[in-house]
């Protein structure tokens, strides 16, 4: 499976959402990472055809999915951002209506549900009604809802929003599980959610793609610019008007400042490791005061 996006922009009110997004995705993890108003939510409606683009192109395996119609969506799962649960439906009688909804033929999609279902730790719950379901119960409902046409394409946004640690962590074992011979794409802000799990990341900043790479290459691509700085109360001031600091920690020798920078901050800086958190950093962050 391939899926090329080609020169899309779409504007509000003459302002760009997105500009020339172009990339192509084949089967693996994607991390769609930006930060908030950065255009993710825009790319994936326009990919799943809830929103039209002002120009460019979504392809699949080099056809313009617009010409593929209904065959596109049944080869895409898609959990949205706020994903709208019927709190009386019961579990298994939401998942029977979303069958119906994609056309799955009914013993076909009762078998999928239930082994879904099984994955995600969810038997015992399905009949259970929503409402009555954990933040995390409900985002692994709305997972199996997106599996049960067994999709070339999982599209997930903003998935962990509202997940306490441990769900999080769970949910990112779930989406390696289900990553197999797919293409995942999976838009967030939250730097953890994809710094293990995803093939390549796609930063996006104001619309535009500034990097599609692995994390770890990412993070190569700025070695020699993260650096570990110790200050004290009356120094840091000057560091932090300055520079990108990326964490501060107290201890008894100091304060010490996670400073990303092209030149040496100070004489006793030293370099340390990047992670995705500090490319994150580096290539959209705002210098922010608190
Ligand atoms: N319907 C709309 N009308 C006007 N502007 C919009 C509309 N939808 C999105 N925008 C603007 O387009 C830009 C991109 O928004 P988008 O929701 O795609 O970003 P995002 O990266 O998904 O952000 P978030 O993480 O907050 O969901 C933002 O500046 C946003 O204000």
């Amino acid at each position: 499976m391939k899926v090329t996006f080609k020169d899309i922009s779409k504007q509000y009110k003459g302002k760009y959402a997105l500009k020339d997004f172009s990339s192509e995705l084949e089967n693996g993890i994607y991390g769609l990472l930006g930060a908030n108003g950065a255009g993710k939510t825009t790319l994936i409606n326009i990919f799943v055809g809830i929103l039209k683009s002002d120009k460019g192109q979504v392809l699949m395996n080099d056809v313009d999915v617009r010409h593929l119609g209904i065959d596109f969506l049944s080869h895409i799962g898609y959990l949205p951002q706020y994903p709208q649960f019927y709190k009386n439906f019961e579990v298994m009688d939401f998942l029977r209506y979303m069958c119906v909804l994609k056309d799955i033929p009914k013993e076909q999609g009762e078998k999928r549900a239930k082994e879904l279902l099984d994955i995600v730790n969810l038997s015992d719950a399905s009949n259970k009604k929503i409402g009555a379901l954990s933040g995390g119960m409900r985002q692994r409902v709305g997972i199996v809802q997106a599996m049960l046409n067994d999709p070339d394409i999982l599209i997930l946004d903003e998935p962990t929003a509202g997940l306490d640690p441990q769900e999080r962590i769970r949910f990112r074992n779930l989406i390696t599980k289900f990553s197999e011979n797919r293409i995942v794409l999976l838009a967030t802000h939250i730097v953890s959610d994809v710094e293990y799990i995803a093939n390549q990341v796609l930063l996006l900043k104001a619309g535009q793609l500034l990097k599609q790479n692995s994390p770890q290459a990412l993070a190569r691509e700025i070695e020699g610019k993260v650096w570990m700085v110790t200050v004290t109360d009356e120094t840091m001031e000057e560091k932090l008007n300055h520079f990108h600091i990326s964490n501060m920690m107290r201890d008894h020798d100091g304060i010490h400042l996670r400073v990303i920078d092209d030149e040496k901050p100070d004489p006793h800086a030293v370099n340390i490791e990047p992670n995705l958190e500090d490319v994150f950093l580096y290539y959209s962050g705002e210098r922010e005061r608190w």
